[in-house]
């Protein structure tokens, strides 16, 4: 790895898929880290069938890997602060356990991420009083994660109210930049505005994780036009690994060099493992990385697209 500032790991969710339990269900966490180490990634995100802390611990040790961090669903707006935090106090708790550094955290509240509803026209918008529940809840959120050494990172999602550049540009102006973090993802932004350099541009100094995920623009044209929800998008093959979809990995890379990004970048691609075989993808994004990213320095600046 040319930059030691920059970890890079792959999640789990091209092996299991935490919103369809049934799919690559057969991939136990022996075969995910396995082909993590054969592929040549420093780590991994926990995924919803990972075991205790002291367990995980022990098979990550052995092949010298690390956890990045792990999602979790908020719904501040629907249950109030005080029933999220304690979720989120005992999620926090397994986090420490395991090392990781961040708490990635989407607000669910009329989310429809796990419906059958069009994702791309149905989308829930939150009102003025929701917004700011939703941005002191995130604030006490980010105060819970220190507590545990994490940084709390917002994930910005297709389906739900924090979708839209619009959007995640009201979270960062109304909640506290000291706590509040932001998870910059290529794919949702891509899909949802058709564009991921302004996202990144704009607030790369609260961006303190990246999940870096391919789109495949004519299978997304397609979802569109069919109306498709986002779990019937993605079994679709809506995205993909770094390398094989249309995005060019190398100008956001450029960026987050050029301000001395630390953190992870965890490849992130969601397929159906039974047709898009895991290990196969993460050896060729793992080619595409060392070919076109990591040979790349801080002084090839990027190319701002306004
Ligand atoms: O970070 C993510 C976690 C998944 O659960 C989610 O559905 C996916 O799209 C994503 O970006
Ligand atoms: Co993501």
């Amino acid at each position: 790895m040319s930059n030691q500032d920059i970890l890079w790991g792959i999640a789990p969710i091209g092996w299991r898929n935490d919103d369809i339990p049934e799919i690559g269900a057969e991939n136990t966490l022996s075969h995910l880290l396995g082909d993590i180490v054969v592929a040549g990634f420093q780590g991994t995100e926990v995924g919803g069938f990972f075991p205790e802390a002291k367990v995980l611990n022990k098979e990550l040790k052995l092949r010298n890997l690390k956890i990045a961090g792990q999602w979790f669903s908020a719904f501040i707006i629907r249950d109030g602060i005080e029933e999220v935090s304690t979720a989120f106090h005992k999620y926090c708790q397994y986090l420490q356990d395991v090392n990781a550094a961040v708490a990635v955290v989407s607000e669910q509240t009329y989310s429809v991420q796990g419906t059958d509803k069009n994702v791309f026209s149905e989308k829930p918008c939150f009102t003025d009083a929701e917004w700011k529940t939703l941005c002191e809840g995130l604030n006490e959120l980010g105060k819970i994660a220190e507590q545990y050494g994490l940084k709390l990172v917002f994930h910005h999602h297709m389906g739900t109210g924090v979708q839209t550049l619009a959007e995640i540009d009201r979270l960062m102006e109304n909640t506290d930049s000291n706590h509040v973090h932001l998870l910059y993802d290529t794919g949702h932004i891509y899909v949802s505005d058709g564009d991921y350099m302004t996202l990144l541009n704009k607030h790369i100094d609260r961006i303190k994780h990246v999940h870096f995920k391919d789109t495949r623009r004519d299978v997304m044209e397609d979802c569109k036009k069919q109306g498709k929800s986002f779990m019937q998008s993605f079994l679709s093959g809506m995205f993909t690994v770094p390398g094989d979809g249309c995005i060019d990995f190398t100008e956001p890379y450029k960026k987050l060099l050029e301000c001395d990004y630390k953190g992870w970048i965890v490849i992130e691609a969601e397929q159906d493992p039974s047709v898009a075989h895991p290990l196969e993808y993460a050896l060729l994004t793992r080619k595409y990385i060392d070919e076109n990213l990591l040979i790349l320095s801080k002084s090839d600046k990027a190319v701002t697209i306004k």
